[in-house]
């Protein structure tokens, strides 16, 4: 399943310097791709998009590369190398990108000038006229494979590897069902939830019919699912890690009295540019969860924390390749901490609704667990935990868990 060759593709070495910079980054410094790719050299927009095209493209796959890399050379090249690196790089354009064989050797050898030249030119030319892996064969780090084939099952592993190089639909949520409907109806897209549809076409997003009106913004089906719990008679909500906002505004689509706090204030400028859009009202908070105290009680607080977001791996492949045990860990000790203040803002009979982007149950299940262990006072009412597989027909779901507790005194 190859694809057109991407424009830009056969031009200088540039994007390709950029990707070896950027993937550098990503696996020996633990960055975001966007992170990473900042402070680089100024690229065109088209060969900014083939760089992340050609990271990304990497790392959907970077265990199978180091596989048929190690096949190919009896000198074991180190993890880190600048050799293993180019390597990687050329052997995903050649099997994502459809990137000619003379264009991958052109580009890639400048890459390791006063390097291992002549060792990088054997490898890929003897991959080159091998048998390659096609484009819809993905892998996981052999350490997340591990620890979701124990958690979640072979099955789910299984449609991870499949969903990791498949491009995701595209999900948006409106301030209304009667919105939604019609434009699935106009669109032909699929109305999988109340005031959310799917397109599995990819368009461009400021061009379809209702994004200046502000009619609906883009949300996998997946992050609706903790607004979805805040109780309906719930006035007083609090988002209490909102930016960029898509919780937001389906809160205040449901018509709830919303407070968005966010530490970010560049996070929650993007909250308000949408809430401008979509004609949607909230409070604004910039403050830190830790150091923040509000004058009044919360009917609910909806509670969407910062963790390791492993669950959003098809978008993000890098996530996998940071979220260590350690960093898991860190993230779980913070998560019990914004839980446990935010937990005292509740009005007995208010609903707290936890949630994280992560498929890792130190920050989900286990965060819950010793919540309630903690706190006598609180019941829980619901929970809902998305592994890879669920929707896989009709393109999937990020990996999510959300749970809503109940104050009882
Ligand atoms: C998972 S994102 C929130 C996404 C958002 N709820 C949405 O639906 O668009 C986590 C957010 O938590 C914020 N954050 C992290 N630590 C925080 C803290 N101690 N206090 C307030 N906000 C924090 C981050 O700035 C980030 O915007």
């Amino acid at each position: 399943m190859r694809q057109p060759t991407p424009r830009g593709a056969e031009s200088g070495v540039d994007p390709r310097r950029a990707a070896l910079r950027i993937l550098d980054r990503v696996l020996r410094g633990g960055q975001t791709m966007d992170n990473a790719a900042q402070g680089g050299p100024r690229l065109t927009p088209g060969d900014q998009a083939l760089t992340l095209a050609i990271v990304g493209e990497t790392l959907r796959r970077l265990p199978l590369l180091d596989r048929l890399i190690d096949s190919a050379t009896r000198q074991l090249l180190p993890d880190d190398s600048k050799a293993r690196m180019v390597l990687r790089l050329a052997l995903a354009q050649r099997i994502a990108l459809n990137v000619p064989d003379h264009a991958l050797v052109a580009t890639a050898l400048p890459l390791v000038e006063g390097g291992p030249r002549r060792l990088v030119h054997g490898v890929l030319g003897t991959l080159l006229r091998g048998d390659l892996p096609e484009a819809d064969v993905g892998a996981l780090p052999e350490a997340v494979h591990e620890r979701w084939t124990r958690g979640w099952g072979d099955e789910a592993a299984a449609s991870a590897e499949r969903a990791i190089v498949r491009r995701p639909p595209l999900d948006l949520s409106f301030k209304t069902d009667e919105a939604a409907l019609a434009f699935a109806a106009a669109e032909g897209g699929e109305r999988l939830a109340e005031r959310q549809v799917r397109l599995s076409d990819q368009r461009s997003v400021t061009s379809l019919p209702g994004f200046a009106e502000g009619d609906w913004w883009v949300q996998d089906l997946a992050s609706t699912l903790p607004a979805r719990m805040v109780p309906g008679d719930a006035i007083r909500v609090l988002d209490a890690c909102a930016a960029p906002g898509g919780k937001t505004l389906q809160l205040a689509a449901a018509g709830h009295q919303v407070t968005a706090l966010d530490r970010s204030e560049s996070r929650l400028a993007r909250l308000l540019a949408n809430l401008a859009r979509t004609g949607l009202r909230s409070e604004v908070v910039v403050a830190d969860v830790l150091d923040w105290t509000p004058t009044e009680l919360f009917d609910a607080v909806l509670l969407d924390a910062p963790c390791s977001a492993t669950g959003t791996f098809r978008r993000h492949p890098e996530v996998l390749y940071r979220a260590s045990p350690r960093i898991i860990a860190e993230s779980a000790e913070l998560q019990a901490r914004l839980l446990a203040k935010s937990a005292t803002w509740l009005r007995p009979g208010g609903s707290l609704v936890y949630a994280v982007c992560s498929l890792e149950p130190p920050e989900g299940e286990e965060r819950i667990a010793a919540f309630l262990a903690d706190h006598p006072d609180f019941e829980e009412a619901e929970r809902r935990r998305v592994v890879p597989g669920e929707q896989e027909e009709n393109g999937g779901m990020d990996g999510f868990f959300t749970a809503r507790l109940v104050r009882t005194a």
